[in-house]
């Protein structure tokens, strides 16, 4: 088998007396859709947090195409290619759409050269700008503020961004939370048709049908412990997860 894009090796968080995630092993193959599922507090965002960097595992190995990244810094993780989207939108609220597809781009050049004007990006990222644009359906929002957009747009522009830098790894946390149907459908589209160019992504997810009906494999957590695992066939079916996480009257 090839080796696996992702791999999560016994990792584990406390914070104080609480363990937020314990010994969890999971793996994200390269070009696959990974859901991770769980109740409130089950660990769902600690797990992301682990795996960027922004939190310290106390124990276990993160490895990105087999190198161990578990002491890296968020800023590495990022240049080696895990790109990530929060729970609660977090756009600059006066800058266009444009302008968040630009910043959001790796710059090789020197730090001040970001203060010039946006328009004097050099011409490769203006270029990916302008596909992303594309791919996302967002062109005639271009160069609105973020702040003027409607929600469901804002979150597509919070995913397009993270797909600006080209990662190999997009983590998305919620990305339908607050959307309507044809909204989240629009989403899952969007997500088909990014797994198809190869990316891989893991996502969190509470809304059961959205992930049953988009996910290659499931991992459930439940008080930061993985409790089952499988295709969203296995997970719907497997008792456990109905009594821990959808409640024994489901
Ligand atoms: N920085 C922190 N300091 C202290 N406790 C934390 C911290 N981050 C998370 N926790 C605790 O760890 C546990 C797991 O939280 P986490 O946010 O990872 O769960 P979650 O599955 O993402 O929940 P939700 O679905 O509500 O977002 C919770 O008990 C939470 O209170």
């Amino acid at each position: 088998m090839s080796q696996a894009l992702l791999q999560l090796t016994g990792v584990t968080k406390t914070f104080g007396g609480i363990h937020a995630l314990s010994n969890m092993v999971c793996e994200v193959p390269e070009g696959k859709i990974i859901g991770v599922i769980g109740p409130n507090g089950a660990g769902k965002t600690t797990l992301f947090n682990t795996i960027t960097g922004a939190y310290r595992a106390d124990a276990g190995e993160v490895k990105l195409k087999g190198v161990d990244v578990t002491q890296w810094q968020s800023y590495r993780i990022v240049r080696e290619g895990i790109a990530r989207t929060f729970q609660n939108i977090r756009l600059f609220g006066s800058m266009s759409v444009w302008e968040h597809l630009l910043v959001a781009q790796p710059h090789s050049e020197a730090a001040w050269r970001r203060l010039l004007p946006i328009a004097w990006a050099n011409p490769a990222a203006q270029a990916r700008a302008e596909e992303v644009l594309e791919f996302f359906g967002l062109t005639e929002y271009r160069d609105r503020p973020a702040k003027s957009l409607p929600y469901g747009i804002q979150r597509k522009v919070e995913m397009a961004r993270a797909v600006t830098a080209k990662p190999k790894l997009l983590l998305l946390d919620e990305p339908v939370a607050g959307m309507n149907h044809d909204e989240a459908e629009e989403i899952r589209t969007l997500m088909l048709r990014l797994r198809d160019t190869g990316l891989s992504i893991l996502l969190i997810e509470h809304d059961m049908n959205f992930v049953m009906r988009l996910c290659d494999y499931l991992y459930v957590l439940d008080f930061g412990v993985p409790i089952a695992e499988g295709t969203p066939e296995d997970v719907r079916n497997n008792p456990v997860v109905l009594d821990a996480y959808l409640g024994k009257d489901n």
